[in-house]
């Protein structure tokens, strides 16, 4: 196994941060640790790549254990933290420059890896880095994570705050280096972004929820969802939440998502609820469960 955690706990005075985690990651794996601001990924990074150590539990990474060797593993993985990891008064140049020195490597060695990314930010290589887009700061990001060949890289929400288009980019890159055999563990809170992931773990509060593939997470989803519209958006919630059938109801987009306690559900007598309530334009139609939607489920 590339990354193995075994009952990790950790807690910051009175907050949970991580209560009995365990996974892992195979090698080459694309792993996703999907949960929003506060679940403990950024925790569970800092313990991985031995900046924190936990209060429980044992952990490896690429064969090494994260307390005894933690020299090693500095050594073979990188690290792209949410915030800060470059030096905003350092141009891109002299970045990758720094991190190759400190890695006691140069760029020009493992250029072939940084490659594909380093040339859509090449053009600004004489630019600081604290005056660079979002997009390019995450690839410069990327390039310094991995200038001394890790084995296994972990990118602690890489895309937030970075336009849709660069965000793609970004995931068809992690796509290439996990084929040049590294293993990824990265986190987002974008839901939309688990489903390009080999595997997941859906994390709240500190705990695992769920761990599998985003199709087979999305398969266990038990429930008929309902994608319903009104012209009162804000009613239409208020009035879902009060129907006693309700087993579930949240915005999703331009909709709302609603499920139904009973197993002979028929729309048209939601329908005829909704219009008691006054509401109108309502539309009701069957759609399919997302990883959101699990999500949902699961965190309830
Ligand atoms: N140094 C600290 N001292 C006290 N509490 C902390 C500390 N660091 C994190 N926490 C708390 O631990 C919990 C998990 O935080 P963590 O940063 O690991 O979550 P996260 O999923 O990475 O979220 P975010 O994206 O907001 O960083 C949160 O409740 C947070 O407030």
């Amino acid at each position: 196994m590339s990354i193995s955690v075994n009952h990790i706990s950790k807690s910051y005075k009175k907050v949970n941060a991580l209560q009995d985690i365990s996974f892992e990651v195979k090698p080459a794996e694309l792993f996703g640790l999907i949960g929003p601001d506060g679940a403990g990924k950024t925790t569970l990074f800092r313990i991985l790549t031995t900046l924190l150590i936990a209060n429980e539990g044992t952990a490896t990474v690429a064969g090494f254990d994260v307390v005894k060797e933690y020299k090693k593993i500095r050594n073979s993985v990188g690290y792209m933290p949410g915030k800060f990891s470059l030096y905003q008064d350092l141009t891109v140049e002299e970045n990758l420059n720094f991190f190759a020195t400190i890695f006691g490597t140069t760029i020009e060695e493992n250029y072939e890896l940084i490659k594909e990314i380093y040339v859509q930010i090449e053009p600004f290589k004489n630019r600081r880095a604290g005056k660079l887009s979002g997009g390019m700061k995450q690839k410069l990001a990327l390039c310094c994570a991995l200038i001394h060949k890790p084995k296994v890289l972990f990118l602690d929400e890489p895309t937030t705050g970075v336009d849709p288009v660069s965000r793609k980019e970004f995931w068809e890159m992690l796509k290439r280096l996990q084929q040049k055999n590294i293993t990824i563990l990265v986190s987002t809170p974008y839901m939309d972004e688990a489903a390009l992931c080999d595997r997941i773990a859906l994390i709240q509060d500190g705990k695992i929820l769920q761990i599998d593939t985003p199709k087979a997470i999305v398969k266990h989803y038990s429930k008929q969802i309902y994608n319903v519209r009104a012209s009162n958006m804000y009613q239409l919630i208020n009035s879902l939440k009060a129907y006693e059938y309700n087993h579930s109801v949240y915005p999703f987009g331009e909709f709302v998502h609603y499920t139904d306690k009973r197993t002979d559900f028929n729309p048209k007598d939601l329908i005829q609820y909704l219009k008691s309530e006054n509401l109108s334009n309502i539309e009701i139609e069957k759609t399919a469960a997302t990883i959101e939607d699990t999500f949902m489920e699961l965190a309830k």
